[in-house]
């Protein structure tokens, strides 16, 4: 805990602060012996600082509370007159309780003209006077009292106030609980609320708590008006509940509750066409609206998933030192976050995320089913196989969850076996085909790794149809297939990652967004469901080309593997085995690297029933010619 005392100079800061520190035992700092000495030499020639002699001065501070607060805490008198200061100051996440001492100028320029031995002329009050910002979420502290009233005053606000946690979760599903237990691995003082639902839930956030004794500074509510209560101002609380109307509904209880300035988060799958209506909607509101995408299942929340922040930046400026904190980390140590853009960027980045997620997923069921249904390849050699690829380049969290999951057998029989063969899903999937269709993005291997979950629902439909239609089956050339199998999932997953990064360029261009690919990339590099040493790459290749496919290091790669992937599609089939995405991938490829198509015939047939027109060869002017075919 920092108790911050701001206000102009000469309005009691240390006077009160010492005060506070007798009574605290907290140590007492003055913020002015943290300047550096050419602002210090500025000061005293009666130059008033500007913003960028006080950014270092704040960031030492900043620097300096978060150590202090893992010390215990303190007291820090620091003029802190503007907003933006005071964000500087609080963005190492210290837990601040800011108390603003307030006169009126006529008494502070009385009290300054008896001091002595201070640096600062009286000439510079009105100049500070006019900079103060009063910030909303400070308790304000008049100064006409006695300095040892004062103290006594800021004392029994402190021992009152109930706002003792830095941020607050909403949710205590897989998510909520594992994100609220990194947190507290950081020294984050929170505050968690889950819903009562009598008789069925009860006292969830308690039991987390009491499931977990090893673990400090969570505080569990089961009242949201309490919760809201138990956190600092400007607030920052993060919702991890299921996506949809749950997420207007809970909004609207908490604004019966949160203070304007304060920053809500969404860190669920929502549809980010609602978040952008959501931020809009919370803005005339004054409440900061961050919809944040935030990828890594249970395992990387609790060790640091990879977060896609979108929405007010203010709301997120106020958020990062914590997010910072509980994020994973890439290859250079950098946080797996940064600000995606706004309105309901963050969201957009995690459907496509996931919608990549689909198609990863998608491609290693179709590798699978071909090796061990169409070629007959046991587990154990399959896993032998996958386990290769991953050494050979192909690294991915999915390829290695696969092999986990091919290894697990009970009774010596693949526990895999054991599982019904029927995907769910819950939007992002689906959605990311619509905003692809919406923006006239071409996605078809992504639409097939949505449209197989959905197939794969139809169990009895699928059966009937097993046996009333038993497949063809003709020679495949097994060695060919397996000697092709690698670049051919290598292939795919080219194709994919590129037409889910065509989807992020073309919104982004079409919603001016300016998404950064390279960053996106570099977010997904670890903590991420969709983590792999390709995803290294492309944060590579994004800084150069904003595609896959015409960047120079792939092209070799490419052209290699298209041919493979055509082998192992042709044999595939043949064997009969459904590859749904695999085949959308390389007739996709195809299609995009195909200069003369057949689209002259699709337009001519248009033409000819609709009227619609076509364009001559050789006529660059955009004339239709109608009726190209009928000539009558
Ligand atoms: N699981 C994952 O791998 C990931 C999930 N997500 C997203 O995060 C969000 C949370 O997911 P997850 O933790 O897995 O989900 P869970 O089902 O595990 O938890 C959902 C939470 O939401 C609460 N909740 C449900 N309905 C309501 C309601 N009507 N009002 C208030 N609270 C409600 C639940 O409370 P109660 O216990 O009372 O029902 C529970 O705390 C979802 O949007 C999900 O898509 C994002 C990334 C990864
Ligand atoms: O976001 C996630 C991972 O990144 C969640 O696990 C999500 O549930 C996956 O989507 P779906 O449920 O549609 O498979």
């Amino acid at each position: 805990m920092i108790i911050l005392l701001m206000g102009v100079s000469g309005s009691g800061k240390t006077t009160i602060g010492r005060l506070l520190s007798d009574q605290t035992s907290l140590p007492f700092y003055d913020a002015d012996d943290f300047h550096p000495s050419q602002n210090v030499e500025k000061m005293k020639n009666g130059i008033p600082l500007d913003d960028d002699d006080r950014k270092p001065w704040l960031e030492t501070l900043a620097a300096e509370m978060a150590l202090w607060e893992e010390n215990g805490g303190a007291i820090l008198a620091c003029s802190a007159l503007k907003e933006q200061y005071r964000k500087v100051l609080a963005a190492n996440g210290a837990l601040i309780y800011w108390f603003f001492l307030k006169g009126s100028a006529d008494l502070i320029s009385q009290r300054m003209a008896q001091r002595e031995g201070h640096y600062m002329p009286a000439s510079l009050l009105s100049s500070q006077m006019n900079t103060l910002e009063v910030p909303r979420y400070a308790e304000i502290i008049s100064i006409e009292q006695q300095p040892e009233k004062i103290a006594n005053d800021i004392m029994s606000k402190l021992e009152n106030t109930k706002a003792v946690s830095s941020f607050g979760i909403i949710g205590m599903g897989v998510m909520g609980s594992s994100l609220a237990l990194n947190m507290a691995d950081k020294n984050i003082k929170i505050s968690i609320y889950n819903r009562t639902l009598e008789g069925v839930e009860e006292d969830v956030a308690k039991k987390l708590v009491d499931a977990h004794p090893e673990v400090e500074g969570i505080l569990p509510f089961d009242n949201l008006e309490r919760f809201v209560e138990s956190i600092a101002q400007p607030r920052k609380i993060l919702m991890m509940i299921p996506a949809g109307a749950v997420i207007d509904q809970q909004i609207a209880r908490l604004l019966s509750f949160v203070d304007k300035g304060d920053v809500i988060i969404d860190g669920g799958n929502s549809f980010f066409e609602d978040s952008n209506k959501r931020m809009q909607y919370l803005q005339n509101q004054n409440i900061h609206f961050l919809g944040m995408g935030i990828s890594g299942g249970r395992e990387g929340a609790l060790q640091g998933p990879s977060l896609m922040p979108g929405g007010s930046k203010e709301g997120y400026e106020l958020a990062r030192p914590y997010l910072e904190k509980i994020a994973g980390v890439d290859t250079s140590g950098k946080p797996c976050l940064h600000y995606i853009g706004p309105q309901g960027a963050g969201h957009f980045v995690k459907m496509v995320h996931n919608s990549i997620e689909y198609g990863e997923i998608q491609v290693l069921a179709e590798i699978y089913s071909l090796m061990r249904f169409g070629i007959g390849m046991s587990s154990d050699k399959i896993v032998e196989r996958m386990k290769i690829w991953a050494k050979d380049g192909a690294d991915s969290y999915l390829l290695n969850a696969t092999i986990e999951i091919l290894s697990q057998k009970e009774g010596g029989e693949l526990l895999l076996d054991q599982v019904q063969d029927i995907a769910g899903q819950t939007g992002t999937g689906r959605w990311a085909v619509s905003t692809a269709a919406k923006h006239g993005v071409p996605y078809a291997p992504l639409t097939a790794a949505v449209t197989a979950r959905m197939i794969s629902t139809h169990k009895q439909r699928r059966t009937y149809l097993a046996h009333k239609l038993p497949r063809q089956i003709g020679e495949v050339q097994v060695e060919e297939i397996i000697e092709s199998l690698q670049e051919a999932y290598s292939m795919s997953r080219w194709v994919i990652h590129e037409i889910g990064f065509s989807l992020i360029k073309k919104v982004s261009e079409d919603e001016k967004w300016d998404l950064n690919m390279s960053a996106i990339a570099r977010g997904w590099t670890n903590g991420s469901i969709i983590k792999s040493s390709l995803m290294e790459g492309l944060a590579e290749v994004f800084t150069e080309s904003d595609s896959l496919f015409t960047s120079n290091a792939f092209q070799a790669r490419l052209q290699h593997g298209a041919g493979e992937l055509a082998n192992v599609i042709g044999q595939g089939l043949k064997a009969g085995i459904a590859m749904p995405v695999m085949s959308a991938a390389i007739n996709y490829y195809y299609a995009v690297s195909t200069e003369d198509s057949t689209a002259n015939l699709v337009q001519s047939l248009r033409d000819y029933f609709g009227e619609h027109g076509c364009l001559k060869v050789g006529d660059d002017t955009g004339t239709k010619h109608l009726n190209f075919f009928r000539k009558d």
